[in-house]
């Protein structure tokens, strides 16, 4: 498993996957440089007009509901529709999952037209199985990733996608396996956008790599050993921001493999 985790970080250096990302406001750039770290290219698009197209030349979509609004509730469904059609994995992030009733009503919709993979924090996870019985902070977890897992286990079977909770373990739910990373570092959540660029690196694996449950903890694991390797030897939160992307960059398999910490 650890030698194809590596194996799957440089499949998507030489494919260099092409992802569509209707995301919020708050992340675009840093989510567009990670993309570009890891070895892929971003697009950030939700013009109506353009969502049949921009999917017929993209290679996978990741559809963020961070900034909310209708317009984009119907890009989000025209970009979902044509990726379908040209079998362009999609990924949902639920930011925010739980905050309101409008967030929660737009993912009924957007969870019944199957996802393959769904990446949130704890809280989120939870508000989506409606497991939730603690309310989250906004766009913040107020709960464990481990406390989660049956919600994740409820949504992998309810929408047949490959769930991820991100949190301090990071959890990979899926039909064939379930792992647990524990990577990372706390300071990693004293950035904004650290979840919404892990989902979007994820959507580059899976454009790339058909074995979706891999394919997410390979993008897990890069994305957590890269903040890890980072916190060791910045400042605080502003020079962290970009030495990950840095280390995104750079990181090398012995350094991959030294730091991987994972429970099958
Ligand atoms: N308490 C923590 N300790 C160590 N690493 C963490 C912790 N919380 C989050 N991380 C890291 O930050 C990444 C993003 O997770 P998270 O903060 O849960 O997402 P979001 O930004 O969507 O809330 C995780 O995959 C993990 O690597
Ligand atoms: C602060 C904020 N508000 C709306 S979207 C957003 C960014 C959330 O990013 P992440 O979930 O990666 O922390
Ligand atoms: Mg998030």
């Amino acid at each position: 498993m650890k030698e194809k985790l590596w194996n799957h970080i440089t499949t998507v250096r030489k494919q260099s996957p092409l992802v569509h990302n209707i995301t919020n406001y708050v992340v675009m750039n840093n989510t567009a440089n990670a993309l570009l770290a890891i070895g892929a290219s971003p697009i950030m698009s939700h013009a109506h007009e353009e969502m049949v197209a921009m999917q017929q030349i993209c290679n996978s979509l990741v559809i963020n509901i961070g900034t909310l609004d209708t317009y984009w509730v119907k890009s989000m469904h025209l970009a979902i529709e044509a990726a379908n059609k040209n079998k362009n994995p999609w990924v949902l992030d639920p930011v925010g999952a739980g905050a309101t009733p409008f967030r929660d009503e737009v993912l009924s919709e957007l969870l019944n037209l199957k996802p393959i993979a769904i990446r949130g924090n704890a809280s989120e996870i939870l508000a989506l199985a409606k497991h939730n019985k603690t309310q989250t902070k906004g766009v913040d977890s107020t709960a464990s990733s481990l406390d989660a897992i049956d919600a994740a286990r409820f949504l992998n079977k309810q929408y047949n996608a490959v769930v991820i909770i991100s949190g301090e373990t990071d959890v990979i739910v899926s039909d064939e396996l379930e792992v647990k990373l524990n990577n990372g570092n706390l300071l990693m959540t004293k950035i904004t956008g650290m979840g919404c660029s892990a989902s979007a690196i994820l959507a580059a694996f899976l454009a790339v790599i058909p074995e979706s449950a891999e394919a997410a903890v390979a993008a897990t694991a890069l994305i957590s050993i890269a903040g890890e390797i980072s916190a060791k030897s910045c400042d605080g939160p502003g020079s962290l921001q970009v030495s990950i992307l840095d280390k995104l960059h750079s990181i090398t398999e012995n350094e991959f493999l030294k730091h991987l910490k994972i429970e099958n």
